[in-house]
């Protein structure tokens, strides 16, 4: 009998843009999952099936094996951290940058920065790296309030049309990283069901390369 393989997907604006790419590589649940309320689906092959969850649960659950693969915002996985996945390809969708940014034309007062984000591990060394003292407020959303309160300087978060900030009166300022969705895979798995596993990634990676060439030939 043939393995089974758990592909765990970013429920929320990753999974918008997620569903029509795995349709292109022919991979499509048997049930709608907007409509539902479960989280595990079955799909059109026999040995795939889906989990639903919450973006930054996604390595998690891949890491530790619970899925053999993910799809994962790479915001997400530098805040999580490789250890234990692969990252075999790029689905170049949802792209956006993780920035630094603060209130227009305003200047952090003195040495210490207090900065408000949800990405707290990589907001630490970015800072560090640069020598900039900074006190890293955690938040789980909304993060463009935050110096409008006075709550802090500066945030990290992601910027895609800069309209929230621009909506906020805020700026951006440094880039971090340029941000994109990426499959990810167990390390384990990779071995251990490397004969299941390889063609559902070329399938994906067909899918990516196909979109490419469509837009370039469009542009
Ligand atoms: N404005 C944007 N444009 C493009 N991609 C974005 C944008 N905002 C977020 N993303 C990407 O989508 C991912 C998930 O965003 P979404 O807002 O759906 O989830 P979330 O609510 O932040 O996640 P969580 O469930 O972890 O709290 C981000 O990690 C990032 O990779
Ligand atoms: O530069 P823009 O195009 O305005 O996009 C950036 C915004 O998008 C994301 O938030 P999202 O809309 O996902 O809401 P959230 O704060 O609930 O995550 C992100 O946290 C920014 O707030």
């Amino acid at each position: 009998m043939s393995k089974q393989l758990i592909l765990a997907l970013s429920k929320g604006r990753i999974l918008d843009e997620t569903l029509p790419l795995l349709a292109d590589a022919g991979i499509c649940p048997t049930e709608d999952l907007k409509k539902s309320r479960k989280l595990l689906f079955d799909t059109n092959l026999a040995n795939v099936k889906l989990v639903v969850i919450r973006a930054s649960d996604v390595p998690t659950y891949v890491q530790l094996g619970a899925a053999d693969l993910g799809v994962a915002g790479k915001d997400t996985l530098l805040e999580h951290g490789a250890e234990g996945l692969y990252e075999p390809l790029d689905l170049e969708i949802a792209r956006c940058k993780l920035m630094t940014a603060g209130i227009r034309d305003a200047r952090p007062a003195g040495p210490r920065r207090r900065v408000a984000t949800k990405f707290v591990s990589v907001a630490r060394s970015y800072y560090a790296q640069r020598g900039i003292q900074a006190e890293v407020i955690k938040l789980y959303g909304a993060m463009e309030l935050a110096p409008l309160m006075n709550l802090a300087d500066e945030i990290v978060d992601i910027v895609d049309t800069g309209n929230t900030l621009r909506a906020n009166g805020m700026e951006p300022r440094e880039v971090i990283a340029s941000i994109s969705t990426r499959l990810v895979v167990n390390q384990a798995a990779m071995t251990m069901k490397h004969r299941q596993l390889k063609p559902l990634i070329e399938r994906l990676r067909e899918a990516v390369d196909n979109r490419r060439q469509t837009h370039s030939a469009l542009a």
